[in-house]
C-alpha cells in the first residue's frame, strides 16, 4: 500500500476549525498522512481571534529541517505565515529540500477581521514564495491585495488572476466564497493559458470558518495522491461543498465546517466545471 504524505505549514487554530487543525483533518479524511510545521499559535474560537503568538524563525526552521531530513512530502500547503521573516524561511526550505506540488493559500485576514499576515509580508510573499507555487488560492480580498486590482465583476477577476500569475506561480485559483450576491459559489482558475470555472450552489450559512484552509488542504491531498491539478480542484470543491452543506453547529459564532461530511457522501455531486471561460477584452 502506498502512503501519500502531505505537509501543512500554517498557524494553529485552538478552536479546531481552520489552520493546522482543518488541514490535518482534511488530509486524514482524504487518506493522506499529514505532517505539520506550526508558524504561529492563535487563541481563537467561533467568535473570533483573541490572540496571535508567532513562533520564532528558528523554531520554524527547525521544524522544516526535521521534516526535510527524514520525510519527503508528496505535496505541501502553506497557510498563515504572518511575517516576511517566516515567509523567507519557508521559501528557503522548499528550495533546499526540493519539495514539489506547492499550494499557497495566502491567508491574510480571519473572517472576524483579525490580521494573520503583516502588511510588509505581502511583498515578501510575491517575491519569495509565489515563484515556487504550483497554485495559489486567494479569496477575493486577498486577490485584490496581491494584484492591486479591485474585483467587481468577472472581467476584473480574470485580470487579477493574470496579474498574480505574472508573479511566477503556475496556476491561480481565485475563490468566490466572498461573492455574496451570487447564487453560485464560483472559483476561477487561470493556468497561464485559459480560464476554468468551478461552480457549486451557494449554501446559506454563517458556518464558514475555515473554508479556505479546508479547500486548499483538499487540493493538496489530491496532488499528494498524484491527481492532475484540475482533478484535485474538483475533489476539493466537492469536499468543501459537503463540509459546508452539513454544518456541525458548534460554538456561538461562525462555526467550523464538517470535515467528515464528504466521506459520508453528503451533497458531493453538485460541482459544475466550465472550461475556456473568457470575457472579451480581458486578455
Ligand atoms: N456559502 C458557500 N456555499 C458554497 N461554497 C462556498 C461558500 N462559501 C465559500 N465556499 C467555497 O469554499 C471555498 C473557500 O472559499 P472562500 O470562503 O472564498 O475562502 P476563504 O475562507 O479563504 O475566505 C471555495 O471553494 C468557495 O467557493
Ligand atoms: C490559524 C488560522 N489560519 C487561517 C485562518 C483563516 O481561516 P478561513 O479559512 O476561515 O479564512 C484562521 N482563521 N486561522
Amino acid at each position: 500500500m502506498s502512503i501519500y504524505k502531505a505537509l501543512t505549514i500554517a498557524g494553529s487554530d485552538s478552536g479546531g476549525g481552520a489552520g493546522i487543525q482543518a488541514d490535518l483533518k482534511t488530509f486524514q479524511e482524504l487518506g493522506v498522512y499529514g505532517m505539520s510545521v506550526i508558524t504561529a499559535v492563535t487563541a481563537q474560537n467561533t467568535l473570533g481571534v483573541q490572540g496571535v503568538y508567532p513562533m520564532s524563525a528558528e523554531a520554524i526552521e527547525q521544524q522544516l529541517a526535521s521534516i526535510g531530513e527524514d520525510l519527503t512530502p508528496a505535496a505541501l500547503k502553506t497557510g498563515m505565515l504572518f511575517s516576511g521573516d517566516i515567509i523567507r524561511v519557508v521559501a528557503a526550505a522548499i528550495q533546499k529540500y526540493k519539495w514539489e506540488q506547492v499550494v499557497v493559500d495566502p491567508v491574510m485576514i480571519a473572517k472576524g477581521g483579525a490580521s494573520l499576515l503583516q502588511q510588509e509580508a505581502i511583498d515578501a510573499m510575491i517575491r519569495y514564495l509565489l515563484p515556487l507555487a504550483d497554485v495559489i488560492t486567494p479569496n477575493i480580498p486577498e486577490a485584490e491585495a496581491l494584484s492591486g486590482i479591485a474585483i467587481t465583476d468577472s472581467m476584473s477577476r480574470q485580470e487579477a488572476a493574470q496579474r498574480i500569475h505574472g508573479y511566477g506561480c503556475k496556476q491561480v485559483m481565485i475563490k468566490g466564497g466572498h461573492e455574496d450576491n451570487s447564487e453560485q459559489a464560483t472559483d476561477l482558475l487561470y493556468d497561464g493559458q485559459s480560464f476554468t470555472e468551478f461552480s457549486s450552489r451557494r449554501l446559506v450559512t454563517r458556518h464558514t470558518h475555515g473554508t479556505g484552509c479546508t479547500f486548499a488542504a483538499a487540493i493538496t491531498s489530491g496532488l499528494a495522491q498524484g491527481l492532475p491539478m484540475k482533478a484535485a480542484f474538483h475533489l476539493a470543491k466537492s469536499f468543501i461543498q459537503a463540509a459546508i452543506a452539513e454544518p456541525l453547529n458548534i460554538g456561538n459564532g461562525h462555526g467550523p465546517t464538517n470535515h467528515w461530511a464528504y466521506r459520508r457522501g453528503v451533497s458531493n455531486d453538485d460541482v459544475r466545471i466550465n472550461e475556456n471561460v473568457a470575457t472579451p477584452g480581458a486578455r
